[in-house]
């Protein structure tokens, strides 16, 4: 949604939408803390009104020649002024109390929603954008249905204060009320221009988060302090929080003169009602405990401005927060599937959106159960492209992917994706507790002995020996710090958990020494039966125990054979990329004899 042509329509019908569905969740998710600040606000609201009543009467008491009661009054303003402030602290700490509950829903759900996008959606620079401005609006809507009690309370109070003084002048009465409208009408102008600038503020502060997480986080901050290069990412953050710092700077600026404007007016009507009181005949009596009671509901009044002003900012953040959940996949939970006959890529093509070149070519591949197949290629030839496409994160322009004889278009993302065990160049490094980090290998829950099959089966059994599943991970949690390739053990540990028909290794020992490499692929080998196997490797000797290796150039399969025959033919491609690899095992090999 555009945020910065809407109507002032649409955006009081946003902004209604806000408080309603602000209200709503309170209800739902701390509903004793919604009816106790509804109670206490209703009961606010009537203290101005009861001291113009109260000071009424008690003035005619002390002035009148007659025998009007004195104590009750008396008690009664007592009891009034005196509840006035404790009752608007407990209001302001139960506001905030429902406000703790609002957020810890609102955050638990965006990361339930976060965590249910599809993969194609995750690298989109749009879903990237809406997902951080969600994150920051879950800091500004918990306090919504606060202030939409609040709003209601200065309604009350307006609407009490009128009644009572309209007995005394009705047009003092009449223009109580309308004092609130100043305040109404400089917020309707702030909302339009808030919804106007916050995505820029919004695009600002996530490019400036992303860099601020390189600083922080420890690799790439490790890195960056041996280059010592810190300081121009650092730059980097100053310059995106000073452009999200000037668009706020104006906003508020502007929302400053609006409110200064707002509150001269509010004074004049507010003047005026006072004017009306002492020159409209009312008795001494009368006049003062309007004037008072008036005083003491004009910072109701105030205090709904600045209510109408929260929700009014709030309102664009609630609104991205709020379509991103409705956009979120629903909850549709993945099961793995054992078992694929074969997978097909049918005359594939791809190119990146603005690209000139197309990243794949006519590319036709296939593999069969129990069949070990290999990608290779020079760098940027297309291999994770092609696996981006047969996986679903990319969508073929032209071609299509069969798995298990099915076109893959029709099946639902989460039921391709339970078809793969899918090991990424940039395998995740969770720092969780070691039972997590294989755990998180498939869904539902996973028994310790699994864990336990899958780190031997990944060659990590010999490092997590020393480790308890319980034991954290990761340095910076006071945890275990472990090396790359034993990272990159635990993440083909979770592949071996996942046990899916399809596995796709992307350089799964690209951080392994050779020894476990050779182990690793070895393993593969012995317990690939039941299952097809695509792997990515830049080295020779990998390569050897393929059933089919694809050669890649520039987007197009120019090759494919096993090893043997392929090294043999001095010509080709592949002979080009490994024969200097392969003498040097060779070599190798007989320095060893
Ligand atoms: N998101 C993208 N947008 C545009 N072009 C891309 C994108 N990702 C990759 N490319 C381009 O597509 C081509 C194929 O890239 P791909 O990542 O598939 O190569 P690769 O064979 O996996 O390389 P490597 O061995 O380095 O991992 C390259 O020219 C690359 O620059």
């Amino acid at each position: 949604m555009r945020t910065d042509d809407l109507s002032t329509r649409e955006s009081l019908r946003l902004t209604v939408r806000t408080a309603t569905d602000s209200v709503r969740d309170a209800a739902r998710y701390a509903t004793s803390w919604l009816v106790l600040c509804s109670v206490l606000t209703i009961a606010q609201a009537f203290l101005p009104g009861a001291q113009v009543v109260l000071l009424q009467q008690l003035i005619n008491a002390l002035t009148s020649s007659d025998q009007a009661p004195l104590w009750g009054p008396l008690l009664g303003l007592t009891a009034v002024v005196g509840l006035m402030y404790p009752m608007g602290q407990v209001y302001l700490a139960s506001t905030h109390r429902m406000a703790l509950r609002l957020r810890l829903r609102y955050r638990s759900d965006l990361a339930f929603a976060i965590a249910r996008l599809a993969p194609s959606r995750i690298a989109r620079p749009d879903v990237g954008a809406a997902l951080t401005a969600s994150q920051t609006a879950t800091g500004a809507i918990d306090h919504v249905a606060g202030k939409v009690l609040q709003v209601v309370g200065a309604g009350i109070t307006s609407t009490v204060l009128c009644a009572v003084v309209w007995r005394i002048d009705p047009v003092a009465g009449l223009l109580i009320v309308a004092a609130l409208l100043p305040t109404v009408l400089a917020f309707t102008v702030i909302a339009r221009m808030e919804a106007r600038e916050w995505p820029a503020v919004a695009t600002f502060e996530r490019a400036a988060e992303y860099a601020t997480e390189q600083l922080v986080q420890q690799r790439p901050a490790t890195e960056l302090a041996v280059l010592g290069s810190g300081p121009k990412v650092a730059a980097t953050v100053a310059a995106r929080r000073g452009e999200a710092m000037r668009v706020l700077d104006r906003m508020i600026g502007t929302a400053m003169r609006m409110e200064l404007v707002a509150a001269l007016g509010t004074a004049v009507i507010f003047g005026a009602a006072l004017v009306a009181l002492v020159t409209g005949g009312a008795t001494g009596a009368d006049a003062a405990a309007a004037v008072a009671g008036a005083i003491s509901g004009l910072n109701a009044i105030r205090l709904c401005g600045y209510a109408v002003g929260v929700i009014i900012t709030a309102t664009p953040q609630a609104t991205i927060y709020r379509d991103f959940l409705a956009t979120a996949r629903p909850a549709e939970p993945q099961s793995v599937t054992r078992e694929a006959a074969s997978v097909r890529l049918e005359h594939v093509s791809y190119t990146y959106p603005g690209a000139a070149e197309p990243a794949l070519k006519d590319v036709s591949i296939h593999a069969n159960r129990g069949e070990l197949i290999a990608l290779v290629g020079v760098n940027g030839a297309g291999k994770t492209t092609l696996i981006n496409v047969l996986v679903g994160l990319l969508t073929a322009d032209e071609g299509r992917v069969l798995i298990g004889g099915t076109d893959a278009d029709e099946l639902t993302e989460t039921e391709r994706l339970g078809y793969v065990g899918l090991l990424v160049q940039e395998f995740g490094r969770f720092e969780f507790s070691l039972r997590d980090v294989v755990a998180l290998g498939r869904p539902g829950p996973v028994t310790d002995d699994e864990v336990y099959r899958a780190l031997s089966s990944a060659e990590a059994e010999v490092f997590t020996r020393r480790l308890r599943l319980d034991d954290q991970l990761g340095q910076q949690w006071g945890g275990t710090g472990i090396s790359g390739g034993q990272w990159q053990r635990l993440a083909l540990a979770r592949i071996y958990l996942r046990d899916a028909a399809v596995w796709i290794l992307d350089e799964p020992t690209s951080a392994v020494d050779a020894e476990a490499e050779r182990e690793i692929f070895a393993g593969l080998r012995g317990s690939g039966a039941d299952r097809i196997t695509i792997v990515v490797s830049h080295r020779a000797w990998t390569l050897r125990e393929m059933d089919r290796i694809y050669v890649i150039d520039d987007g197009a399969v120019v090759e494919q054979g096993t090893y043997a025959s392929l090294l043999a033919d001095q010509g080709s491609r592949f002979a080009a990329i490994f024969t200097d690899q392969e003498l040097e095992v060779e070599r190798g090999a007989a320095r060893s004899r």
